[in-house]
């Protein structure tokens, strides 16, 4: 008795808090929307005064109400599904703009000469809508899926779960519509300006204590290795952000700020932003969904835990000191540069050990790449992976990356990796996830599944080829010399050598949106409830699975 009314206490002073919390926000909007300085500042404003006054409304309703939420008991799955649609939802969004951008390299009429449509707005839109968006909303979906079954526990916090999804929401809101309206602190992958990333680091705080709360509260006693690599991911990248966006606003009404570090200094700092935005963001939180998803869908215990554990902390410790291969060739000191591609080629060790152990948990079980396109998806994904993860190394060598530097080669490596590994990945764990999410007993219907990993294959494998070639073959114009010593090509000479590469390119990237339309479409209907039209080939995905003690450690170990 005396314990629950010290409960329904600490949830009013939650609650309390919550609303609190959101006037002030509404608060802070409304400063901006009216005093704001600059258009943009006006509109962010305005944004932040809607999204906070929602929310407070909707919270004030529940609280006069009473109102409990419908499943206080049993897993926060609500906030689950929310991040699954969104995942969907911005995944096809980027991949249009990408698609966009790509059409754009290959005719520049197509920027329309607008500003607010042009390759140097859309470029960083599309980037942060497919990482931070497309990815991020998949990391904190399966993430809350994952540490819930694997612990045995409810998410921890009544409004957080929520707090973490539709802030991150309203940071990705902010973030791309200044990108349009020309705010940009201009550090790749670290567009948005001081107030964005203040709110963002806000949001992944509390979505740090969400997921630390609910590993605390655990009835399991083990703590298993995805949640690892999610921790990782959730604590790395709050440094790295921290870290790489030190700035002073020019005013606290303003869209602008200068960065604290200057000079080689201020690229020193970026690259270990970005290279390790790399290794924690698309890398170690997507190995966490292979370690829950891959296992759950083979029905098959991880090749090898000894060899997990293993992986988990040769990665972290070797990816952080790997940035300075995106500095060859610059004012960084020489021994950084060295010292960067050494770890880059050590690296390849732990990522192949991640390779390895994901499609070995398949061993006994092959058949199943035949029979379940979901399995091949996720499979292949590991397999690109190992590709990209090869590559990368192999580009990290200062000589090779002295023809790859700048070049397209780049670009095909970042795809292999975004579209062959993390995007492929999370199509596989989406999959798993919605039957299970909304209780249908399949999907409704594999051979889409089927349509999508082909058509989407077809469109990576012409995406990469054609940026492999175009690459060597700029790099190579780049450095020809004739027999006098000048150079043979002039600059617009690789340019127009591009055109036909850049246009199988974007006919790659158009059936890989092709391929997400059908997957949403497939969703769209398993959801509405829609009698699987081929429920008798897929697995049986009836029920959730719940996790097993021991049941992901192979037995011998
Ligand atoms: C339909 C799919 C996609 C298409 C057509 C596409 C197209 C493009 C294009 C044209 C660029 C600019 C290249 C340049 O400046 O030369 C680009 C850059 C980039 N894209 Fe994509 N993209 C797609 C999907 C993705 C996904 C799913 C991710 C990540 C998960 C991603 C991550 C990136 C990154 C990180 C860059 C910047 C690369 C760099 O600066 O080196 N893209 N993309
Ligand atoms: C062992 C693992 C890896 C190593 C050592 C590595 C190494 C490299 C190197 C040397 C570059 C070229 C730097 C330059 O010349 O500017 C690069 C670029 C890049 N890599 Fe990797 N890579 C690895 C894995 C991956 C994976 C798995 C992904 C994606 C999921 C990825 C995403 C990127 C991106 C986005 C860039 C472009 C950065 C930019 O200039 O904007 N890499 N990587
Ligand atoms: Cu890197």
């Amino acid at each position: 008795m005396a314990a629950s009314t010290q409960r329904d206490e600490w949830k009013a002073l939650s609650d309390i808090l919550a609303i609190g919390a959101a006037a002030f926000l509404v608060i802070i909007g409304l400063v901006l929307a009216i005093a704001g300085d600059g258009l943009a500042m006006k509109f962010h404003g305005c944004v932040l005064l809607g999204a906070s006054g929602l929310a407070l409304l909707y919270m004030l309703t529940q609280f006069v109400e009473a109102r409990e939420p419908a499943d206080t008991t049993g897993y926060a799955d609500g906030v689950v599904r929310a991040g699954v649609i969104a995942t969907v939802f911005w995944g096809i969004a980027g991949f249009v703009v990408g698609d966009l951008i790509a059409w754009q390299l290959a005719f520049p009429a197509l920027n329309f000469d607008l500003p607010w449509t042009s390759f140097g707005r859309l470029r960083p839109l599309h980037t942060s809508a497919v990482i931070f968006a497309f990815g991020g909303n998949a990391l904190i979906a399966t993430s809350f899926y994952v540490v819930q079954r694997t612990c045995r526990a409810r998410l921890a916090g009544k409004w957080s779960p929520w707090f973490v999804f539709w802030g991150y929401q309203l940071f990705i809101v902010l973030a791309a519509t200044g990108y349009l309206l020309g705010v940009t602190q201009s550090k790749e992958y670290a567009e948005p300006e001081w107030y964005v990333d203040l709110w963002l680091t806000l949001v992944w705080v509390v979505y740090f204590l969400v997921f630390i709360g609910t590993i605390a509260k655990r009835k399991e006693p083990h703590v298993y290795v995805a949640n690892w690599f999610y921790l990782a991911f959730i604590v790395t990248v709050a440094m790295l952000h921290i870290v790489n966006n030190l700035a002073v606003p020019v005013s606290l009404l303003g869209t602008k700020s200068y960065i604290l570090y200057s000079g080689v200094q201020d690229a020193m700092t970026q690259w270990w932003y970005g290279h390790n935005a790399v290794g924690f963001f698309l890398t170690a939180g997507f190995l966490g969904m292979m370690y829950y998803f891959v296992p759950k869908r083979a029905e098959r215990p991880i090749y090898s835990y000894r060899l997990s554990v293993v992986h988990f902390w040769s990665l972290i410790f070797i990816y952080i000191w790997a940035g300075p291969h995106h500095l060859h060739y610059t004012a960084l000191p020489d021994w950084a540069q060295t010292l960067g591609m050494t770890f880059s080629i050590i690296l390849w060790m732990p990522s192949w050990g991640g390779m390895i152990n994901g499609l070995m948990t398949l061993s006994g079980a092959w058949d199943k790449l035949r029979t379940d396109p979901v399995i091949r998806m996720l499979i292949v994904a590991v397999a690109f992976y190992g590709m990209s993860t090869f590559e990368g190394p192999l580009m990290s060598i200062k000589s090779v990356n002295s023809l790859s530097h700048y070049t397209d080669w780049t670009i095909g490596h970042v795809h292999s990796g975004a579209l062959g590994w993390v995007a492929f990945i999370s199509f596989g764990a989406i999959y798993c996830l919605v039957p299970w999410l909304w209780h249908r007993k399949a999907l409704y219907s594999q051979r889409l599944v089927e349509w999508h990993f082909w058509i989407s294959t077809l469109g990576i494998v012409l995406y990469i080829t054609s940026m492999w070639v175009s690459g060597i073959l700029q790099g190579l114009m780049w450095r020809a010399y004739n027999s006098l010593g000048f150079l043979e090509y002039s600059f617009v000479e690789t340019v127009e050598a591009m055109h036909p590469f850049y246009i199988i390119r974007a006919i790659g990237g158009l059936l890989f949106v092709i391929g997400a339309l059908l997957m949403a479409y497939n969703l769209w209907r398993t959801v509405r409830g829609d009698e699987p039209v081929d429920a008798t080939d897929q697995p049986p995905v009836a029920a959730a699975p719940e996790f097993r003690p021991g049941e992901y450690t192979a037995p011998a170990e």
